[in-house]
């Protein structure tokens, strides 16, 4: 199955448009962990089991694992989900970018070694950068389009012209981003974007340039995004099309031996949150 033949499936089997996220920081894990040498791989795999019913993916952020030297860690957790909850896709937070040469080698990183089902791109660099990716038809390429961050306007926001002589247009480089991947990137299907659920605004114009394509969408919970909002203005004509992630609010919900139970309350909050507005 590819990943957006599993992403759908999962939307569909858990009713969920919930992404899950994995940002392990030792410094808030429970004092259970404290003495635990393989504290980051426990503590992810134990927030993992308790929150499987509600997602609709994993993501994993790489930063995370390899600044503290838990790569690992994270094969590991990656190898778990994939026996314990197989169907619930993994999407690699690695935000890669680079010439093809070396492109080549974070697609393997990320496909070959982690086995993750999708891996999030920087499109900075060009489509020669991302076709390693591409090519790779089974699994998915999530490309960063208005990240959720307040910088984003910085560059994302630059006026670029588009359009040909003939009919000249002037947009936001990140509209130009989404048709170009909706139009000229996804010859395999396997794209989505990231739209940040702290641009409300943005969700509804990239939604109306790109068609059904998959929003991975950080921003909701830590970072304030309001979830009516993306809802209502990302959601496919199907009520799908989203993933929208949370990762500390899940995470972090309680610092006390209950942290589990407090993770899923929040991600099973959080889904019905969001069905309410599909
Ligand atoms: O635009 C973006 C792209 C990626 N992220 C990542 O998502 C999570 C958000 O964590 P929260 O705790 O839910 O705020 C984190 O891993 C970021 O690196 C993003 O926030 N915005």
């Amino acid at each position: 199955m590819t990943f957006m033949q599993a992403l759908k499936q999962r939307w569909s089997d858990a009713d969920s448009l919930v992404c899950v996220g994995l940002d392990p920081e030792p410094a808030k894990f429970p004092a259970q962990f404290a003495d635990d040498p393989e504290a980051v791989f426990h503590f992810c795999r134990d927030i993992v089991d308790a929150t499987a019913e509600h997602a609709c993916a994993f993501k994993p952020q790489i930063a995370h694992f390899a600044a503290l030297g838990a790569e690992d860690a994270l094969a590991r957790l990656i190898a778990h989900i994939h026996a314990t909850h197989p169907g619930i896709p993994v999407i690699l937070d690695a935000k890669r970018g680079d010439i093809g040469s070396t492109a080549q080698h974070y697609a393997s990183e990320a496909f070959d070694r982690y086995r993750a089902d999708a891996v999030t791109a920087n499109p900075y660099l060009g489509r020669d950068s991302m076709q390693p990716f591409l090519d790779r038809a089974d699994r998915g390429v999530v490309i960063l389009c208005r990240t959720s961050n307040p910088g984003a306007s910085d560059l994302q926001d630059l006026l670029v012209t588009g359009g040909g002589i003939e009919r000249p247009l002037e947009r936001p480089l990140y509209q130009h981003v989404a048709e170009t991947v909706a139009r000229d990137w996804n010859g395999h299907g396997n794209c989505a974007l990231v739209v940040g659920a702290t641009w409300p605004e943005q969700l509804r114009e990239v939604r109306a340039i790109v068609g059904d394509l998959p929003f991975l969408v950080p921003g909701v919970g830590a970072q304030g995004g309001d979830v009516e909002a993306v809802v209502k203005n990302a959601k496919t004509n199907d009520g799908t099309g989203l993933m929208v992630s949370s990762s500390r609010a899940v995470l972090y919900a309680s610092a006390g031996g209950d942290f589990a139970e407090a993770a899923a309350d929040v991600a099973r909050k959080l889904r019905g949150q969001i069905n309410r507005y599909r």
